[in-house]
């Protein structure tokens, strides 16, 4: 499989574009016109400098307002073409890019056109170089790849040939069966976008909205099984217009690109067995079964505040690792970790961020596919050196250099606590206050990071995105997604903060990174665990009384109900067919915190609705160590 990516898909300078393109491992790049007109040296040293970094250039673009043309217009438009040939030969491509006409002069006619690509044709001929055609979503005459087609096999003509862009047919929701009956020899290169489901003019959402397939709404799979099915096998191509994008981190998104194609092309040679798609083979998405255990770096004097936190939340030491200075906590099925390490990756993110989850674990049926499937979707493989009596637990980077560690049922690593911790305690006080397990993790980053996060834990995990809800901070939005798996017994919600001030960007902020800001555990019987949180010393966050009356009234509650949740600080939410029930510990540190819900029935969300309430309340916890009122 050849990949590629338009240079206009990434921020920076068009010399860091490209380094960041051939570092994140594409095989070529194409060239937006504007990339190059704006870089200031010769078309034969910017084709040498791409070459040089190991690319191909996969394609000039875009040239416009070229078909249809009425005299005088299309002798100019010829006389443009060959210029841009000149450019073409200088650089070493081969292909150009013709988009729809849109101008208002340009004139309709199958045959006219037609007969104008035949002609560019001869002239590309002579200088053996090809012109693929593209169907602009808001083309003047030609805005479907099923009329460019048909102008393109009118053409008649070797070197003309059809270019296919997922956003274009997808977002006029043309049936991408119609693909199927192209010849795959005429279809000379196929560009990917996926986008947002808005509903929008087309042209604003395609220059400002498109984003790495898998990382919005639109069938993008089924674009390129079409595809695949004509036997193409040429270069996928990705051309993503995003504001967002224009001002990343070039790096990051050219990794997101990448990782975006390996997975699309994995999902579509699953889907569509007879076809073949030349991409090594790799596990297919790895079911994740639960949060195995979270671990929190800290040093001596705030692993007592820790820890006495824990013990409030009706946790009890139970383990003491055997060569670390490492310490299990455990209740019900949950483990927490404390580790005071003074060297090795613990103690690296202590000095980086202070008190923080440093490492998670999740719980998966094959701990080695997992890291396979993970090496092949571009994650940073985490190693360090193996202590004295541990196990050589597989690892990859996560969310603000963090690490995920996976844990399987198959081999030793089921038995890590056994192997690695020495018991300590009587294990008196374990079920404390019948927390039962991790109801989800909650992790806090940046809102140009959301999408970056989302694609990895949806190609690498079999998991799903719920739509993305707003959270209402009194200082800006946080966008708000869960990653679930459909069982739900895996659960991350992840936070994107659009500024420091907001309590979430503030964590980001005094914290130097994204993290998880929040553990939510599981109860069966919220208010008997409250009555034992209480009797451990916890004291939960206080919700305001005016919440109470209006959820009284919107669910039409049972008003001595409605004073139990009050009474116990205890948030409510209900959908058809389930209730939720969530209490909050008070904050930690620059606003760390933990969640206690109960799940009734089959409710699947989180309490969105209620998490303004709850980050004011928060707020002003916060307030008087500094966070700015507004
Ligand atoms: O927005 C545009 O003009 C534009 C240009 C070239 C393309 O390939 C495309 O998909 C869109
Ligand atoms: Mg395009």
């Amino acid at each position: 499989m050849k990949t590629s990516i338009a240079t206009v898909s990434i921020s920076g300078e068009f010399q860091e574009k490209l380094a960041a393109i051939a570092a994140a491992g594409f095989d070529g790049v194409e060239i937006f016109e504007n990339d190059f007109l704006a870089f200031d040296e010769s078309p034969r040293d910017v084709g040498n400098m791409i070459r040089d970094k190991g690319l191909e250039i996969t394609l000039f673009q875009p040239f416009r307002d070229f078909e249809g043309m009425p005299e005088p217009q299309r002798a100019r438009t010829f006389d443009r073409a060959e210029r841009k040939f000149d450019l073409m030969q200088e650089l070493g491509t081969d292909l150009m890019l013709v988009c729809s006409n849109v101008s208002p002069v340009s004139l309709g006619g199958i045959d006219r056109l037609a007969a104008d690509f035949h002609e560019l044709g001869e002239r590309a001929a002579r200088r053996g170089l090809r012109v693929g055609y593209e169907a602009l979503a808001w083309g003047r005459h030609i805005n479907d790849h099923r009329d460019a087609w048909e102008v393109v096999r009118r053409a008649d003509h070797p070197d003309i040939g059809l270019i296919l862009d997922s956003f274009h047919t997808l977002a006029r929701r043309i049936d991408v069966d119609s693909i199927r009956s192209i010849p795959a020899d005429r279809i000379f290169i196929v560009q990917l976008a996926d986008a947002p489901k808005f509903d929008m003019d087309l042209l604003h959402w395609s220059r400002h909205y498109r984003n790495m397939p898998g990382e919005g709404d639109l069938p993008v799979t089924d674009f390129l099984r079409a595809v695949a099915a004509t036997g193409y096998a040429g270069v996928l191509s990705l051309e993503i217009f995003n504001d967002q994008f224009r001002g990343g981190s070039p790096r990051s998104i050219a990794v997101d690109g990448h990782r975006s194609l390996i997975y699309l092309a994995d999902r579509v040679r699953r889907l569509e067995p007879d076809v073949k798609i030349d991409l090594p083979a790799m596990p297919d998405r790895i079911e994740p079964k639960g949060i195995e255990f979270v671990e929190f770096a800290a040093n001596e004097a705030e692993a007592e505040e820790l820890a006495a936190m824990f013990r409030t939340l009706g946790f009890a030491p139970t383990g003491k690792h055997v060569s670390k200075d490492v310490t299990l906590w455990q209740q019900g099925g949950i483990h927490l970790v404390i580790n005071k390490e003074r060297e090795g990756f613990a103690h690296s993110a202590y000095i980086l961020h202070g008190t923080c989850v440093c490492d998670i674990g999740l719980k998966v049926e094959d701990a080695a596919a997992t890291i396979e499937r993970a090496r092949h979707l571009l994650a940073d493989i985490f190693e360090q050196p193996v202590g004295p009596g541990e196990l050589s637990i597989p690892a990859i980077r996560g969310l603000g250099g963090g690490i995920m560690h996976f844990i399987d049922d198959k081999t030793d690593l089921a038995r890590v606590w056994d192997i690695e911790f020495q018991p300590i305690g009587d294990g008196e006080g374990r079920n404390g206050a019948g927390l039962t397990r991790i109801d989800h993790l909650a992790q806090t980053m940046d809102y140009e990071e959301l999408l970056t996060w989302a694609l990895f834990y949806t190609s690498i995990f079999r998991t799903a995105k719920t739509p993305m809800v707003d959270v209402v901070d009194p200082a800006g939005l946080v966008r708000s997604q869960a990653i679930e798996n459909a069982s739900g017994s895996f659960r991350i919600t992840m936070n994107g903060a659009e500024n420091q001030r907001t309590f979430a960007g503030h964590f980001i902020a005094e914290n130097f990174g994204s993290a998880v800001q929040h553990i939510a555990f599981a109860s069966d019987d919220i208010f008997l665990t409250r009555e034992k949180l209480i009797a451990c010393g916890f004291r939960p966050l206080q919700i305001s009384a005016n919440y109470y009356d209006d959820i009284e009234a919107r669910f039409g509650l049972d008003p001595e109900f409605a004073d139990r949740l009050r009474e116990a600080d205890i948030l409510y939410d209900r959908e058809e067919d389930g209730e939720y029930f969530q209490l909050y510990s008070p904050i930690y540190g620059e606003g760390f915190f933990f969640e206690i819900v109960e799940r009734r029935g089959n409710y699947r969300g989180y309490g969105a609705a209620n998490a303004q309430f709850r980050i004011a309340a928060q707020r002003r916890l916060l307030r008087p160590k500094g966070m700015p009122k507004k």
